[in-house]
């Protein structure tokens, strides 16, 4: 079945909701309200998207609006576009009263030293503000379906950019992602949003969206990619679906970093695309071979693409010859029955982050 009201039913009704400090917007009327209000008291607000089942990764997005924002908005919703049909929509965890929790409990206090281009006053403390929590139904007014060839209605594509790199092998993604996030941009009107390294493409396609459809909220300088948090004792990137790992597959998973951090050591060492790159697949194979416990392991792809076009950076290139245009080292690994991504920006860091 892939019509996506029939998976994810549910209005989102006030009564089901776990009690929450944070105000809990449903509809877009009633967030737009809440939002007019905050224009007309010239208040910035912070927006950070999520699916949910959230992690320090969201919380460090979550903390960076904080920081820089007068008001921060965190939205939870499933976007079952950006799910193909054979992907895991059904299965993707859905945490929602621990999120609220996780969110409630957060707060910022500026020290006097903040460099933010926004702190509050000395002393304020800064909560997050509002959830915006929609059903399906509301996000997809004419009805959804996860099947391109069935849906009808408005969607958003970002073309020459959606089908590379994540987009090979996920070739709906991106067409629902940028759909989603139009119509989230557009109910939430933020002047800034919060997007994480970890899905890089994401953060770079959305910006190019924002700049193609003249948005102004948020404007293409006021989308933050912001760095990928990590597990502290393996380096393994933060993602919701790690809950799918199996303790020996756990153990396995903080390998993709690893190969990308050879590689990056090898590219800066003077290596060519290729080699680095081989290098860095061949030292995921091995490790699956190594390893004692069975973990099925299966490299998706690990490349290098230019940050700018998206395109493949010609095998006999080094780092010497891209002259500081940064590129992005990226990879998609098959642990067991999840796929786990990764990146690392070569060269000019801070053209893309921030
Ligand atoms: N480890 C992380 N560090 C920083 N930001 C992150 C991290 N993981 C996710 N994000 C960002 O959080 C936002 C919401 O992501 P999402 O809710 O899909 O979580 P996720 O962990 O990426 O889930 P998934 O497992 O589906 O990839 C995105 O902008 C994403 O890039
Ligand atoms: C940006 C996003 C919230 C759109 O559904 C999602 O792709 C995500 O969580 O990265
Ligand atoms: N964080 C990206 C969401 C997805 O993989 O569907």
């Amino acid at each position: 079945m892939s019509t996506a009201q029939a998976l994810a039913p549910g209005a989102n009704n006030a009564s089901d909701l776990p009690a929450s400090p944070i105000p809990i917007f449903t509809t877009v009327a009633s967030f737009r309200e809440w939002r007019r209000k905050a224009f007309d008291e010239k208040k910035t607000v912070g927006f950070v998207p999520t699916m949910g089942a959230l992690h320090d990764g969201h919380l460090s997005l979550v903390k960076h609006s904080l920081a820089s924002n007068d008001l921060t908005v965190v939205s939870i919703f499933v976007n079952p576009t950006q799910f193909a049909p054979n992907e895991d929509l059904a299965t993707y965890p859905r945490t929602l009263s621990l999120d609220l929790e996780l969110l409630s409990a957060m707060s910022y206090t500026p020290d006097s030293s903040s460099s933010s281009s926004n702190p509050s006053p000395s002393g304020v403390v800064r909560t997050p503000s509002a959830v915006f929590l929609p059903s399906v139904q509301e996000m997809y007014p004419s009805g959804v379906s996860q099947s391109v060839d069935a849906q009808k209605g408005t969607f958003v594509e970002v073309k020459g950019y959606g089908e590379q790199m994540e987009g090979k092998s996920r070739p709906t993604f991106f067409r629902g992602v940028a759909t989603v996030v139009t119509k989230l941009f557009n109910a939430i009107e933020p002047t800034n949003a919060y997007f994480g390294q970890k899905d890089i493409q994401q953060g770079l396609l959305l910006r190019r969206m924002v700049r193609d459809t003249l948005l102004s909220h948020p404007d293409p300088e006021h989308l933050h990619i912001m760095p990928t948090a990590r597990d502290p004792t393996d380096g393994l990137a933060l993602s919701s679906r790690n809950v799918y790992l199996t303790l020996a597959e756990r153990q396995f998973a903080p390998t993709l970093y690893a190969a990308l951090q050879a590689a990056r050591d090898a590219w800066t060492s003077g290596w060519t695309k290729d080699e680095s790159v081989s290098a860095a697949i061949q030292l995921v194979n091995n490790r699956a071979q190594q390893i004692v416990s069975e973990v099925e392991v299966k490299v998706d792809y690990i490349d290098m693409n230019d940050a700018e076009t998206f395109e493949v950076v010609h095998g006999a290139t080094t780092a010497q010859s891209v002259a500081g245009r940064p590129v992005i080292l990226s990879g998609a690994v098959w642990v067991g029955r999840t796929r786990l991504i990764d990146n690392l920006i070569l060269g000019d860091e801070a053209a893309i982050l921030g």
